[in-house]
């Protein structure tokens, strides 16, 4: 789950992509680039780190024009430590291309060999984004024959992508001279909305991966892309769009309501705080079921994300909420950070215990999600050196039982927690008194009611099934040696020993 952004304007964008940039970090904090086009020239700026330490005054001089678009990066492919895989990525034929992704493709392995052996392109990272680009540009120097290039063209060349590509997608993508496309997968997995503004030079389109992006820089929103839809904005800011896919349906990936995105951002028409809101609710139910409440002292959540979820679920316990751990605000999200050493080591890092608030008290901490347990399992035991008589823990999501493949960075089974574990193994693993989990027909159900016409979630992670259902046990395999080769020593060494053990999802 990267951040994306593009922008179509009569002014300068540099510091509007900039600033959209800044609003969708927390998709992405390890590399971050920019690019613009004056004319048909494009500028370019990426390099890793966060937003604000990549860019300088000096690289927003030299980030020119009225078009361009941006991305934070989460890697899921290739390399956290490779500057070369930031994105956008850029090629010069056809026409001149520049594109950002969200998303993870399944098939990249196989169709990078397609392309150096048939279509003759050289892939030289180990993204699936480049693979992508490439996919796009091949299908575009077919279908645009004929100039000047016409969205009837680009159209076609999008259906020939969704044709050729798996896995999940969210892009946007910069044709140099002509304008910006974005387009989906055909099962919406990943998100990605569209908006307006006028500004004293004329009408300005946004494209980003959440509606805070827009809401933040002063756009308005006017609707998510549709899944395989095509969106084409020509120079002049005149929309064009196009269903470009055999048979789209709407699978959002559940986990963006869960944990990925902002709870401010509104995705697929579902508000991400009120579906946090509601998976506190039915959380809730499941701990009154499991456990007497009189038995509880005190709520407390495990900031940041899992705040609304804890919120509603006290007052739902009629239990006083708490904020027993103080966020350090330089730290940023663990979960994202590549390795799993730093990962450990960020947590104590992160956040502090508030002794009094725990003290001879009886707590129940609440998280959004327990996903390799490294959170959870320091956290309790900060509760008990803070003197908390009993640790309870309880998760607003399900267990994490399956690995993802469609853009969120945990490719093999062993790696998470509650793979072949048992709750009751879980909680001792942690070493809480108590776990309670949500249960997923509950969880698709507090975030599934806030829009009645999707057709699913894409929830693999939790119930084992791939949405796409054309993940083959070999792209399993290829995904995780791919992966097993980056990352740190120990996420090296789980995925080894998982590609010894298991072939299949
Ligand atoms: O079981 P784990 O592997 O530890 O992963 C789950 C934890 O990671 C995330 O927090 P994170 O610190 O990334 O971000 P947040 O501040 O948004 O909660 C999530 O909210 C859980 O707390
Ligand atoms: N999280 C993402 O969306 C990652 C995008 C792409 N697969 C990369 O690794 O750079
Ligand atoms: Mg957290």
């Amino acid at each position: 789950m990267c951040g994306i952004v593009g922008v179509i304007s009569k002014a300068p964008v540099n510091q509007l992509i900039y600033d959209a940039l800044l609003l969708l970090q927390h998709r992405g904090q390890d590399a971050a680039g920019i690019v613009t086009a004056m004319g048909t020239k494009v500028f370019m700026h990426k390099a890793r780190g966060v937003v604000r330490d990549v860019f300088r005054t000096r690289n927003m001089r030299a980030l020119p024009g009225s078009v361009g678009l941006g991305q934070v990066r989460y890697p899921t492919a290739g390399n956290a430590y490779n500057e070369e895989e930031a994105q956008p990525f850029y090629v010069n034929a056809p026409f001149g291309l520049v594109l950002v992704h969200n998303g993870n493709l399944t098939n990249a392995h196989a169709l990078k060999h397609e392309l150096f052996e048939v279509d003759r392109r050289h892939i030289n990272t180990e993204s699936d984004s480049e693979v992508l680009l490439n996919v796009l540009a091949h299908e575009l120097e077919i279908a645009a024959r004929d100039l000047p290039l016409t969205p009837e063209q680009v159209f076609k060349a999008v259906s020939a992508v969704h044709r050729r590509i798996k896995g999940s997608y969210a892009v946007v993508c910069l044709i140099a001279g002509y304008g910006l496309l974005a387009f989906r997968d055909p099962f919406g997995i990943r998100p990605l909305c569209f908006g307006e503004a006028d500004v004293p030079e004329g009408k300005e389109v946004m494209v980003a991966s959440e509606s805070v992006a827009l809401e933040g820089t002063g756009h308005k929103f006017v609707r998510d892309v549709a899944p395989g839809e095509a969106v084409f904005v020509d120079l002049e800011g005149r929309v064009h769009a196009r269903q470009c896919a055999e048979n789209p349906t709407l699978h959002p990936c559940v986990f963006e309501f869960v944990y990925l995105a902002r709870p401010d951002s509104v995705i697929d028409g579902m508000s991400v705080y009120q579906a946090r809101l509601n998976m506190g609710e039915t959380l809730a139910q499941r701990v009154i079921s499991t456990m007497p409440p009189s038995e509880i002292d005190v709520v407390i959540p495990i900031p940041e994300s899992s705040r609304p979820a804890a919120m509603q679920l006290a007052q739902k316990l009629g239990k006083p909420y708490r904020e027993g751990f103080v966020k350090n605000r330089y730290v940023g999200r663990t979960f994202i950070m590549p390795g799993q050493s730093v990962r450990k080591k960020s947590v104590r890092q992160k956040l502090n215990a508030i002794a009094q608030e725990f003290k001879g008290r009886n707590v129940l901490l609440v998280d959004d999600s327990i996903v390799r347990g490294t959170t959870s399992k320091e956290i309790v035991q900060m509760a008990r050196e803070a003197g908390a008589r009993k640790v309870y823990m309880a998760s607003a999501a399900p267990p994490v039982r399956y690995p993802n493949v469609y853009g969120i960075d945990m490719p093999t089974k062993s790696e998470l927690i509650a793979h072949d574990r048992s709750v009751e193994e879980i909680r001792a693993f942690i070493g809480a008194d108590a776990l309670i989990y949500q249960d997923v027909a509950a969880m698709k159900r507090a975030v599934g009611t806030l829009n009645k016409s999707i057709d699913g979630f894409e929830a693999s992670c939790f119930d084992g099934h791939y949405i796409t259902g054309d993940v083959s046990a070999e792209d399993f395999v290829a995904m995780a040696a791919q992966r097993a080769s980056q990352g740190d020593e120990e996420d090296g060494q789980r995925s080894r020993l998982a590609l010894q053990s298991a072939s299949e999802p």
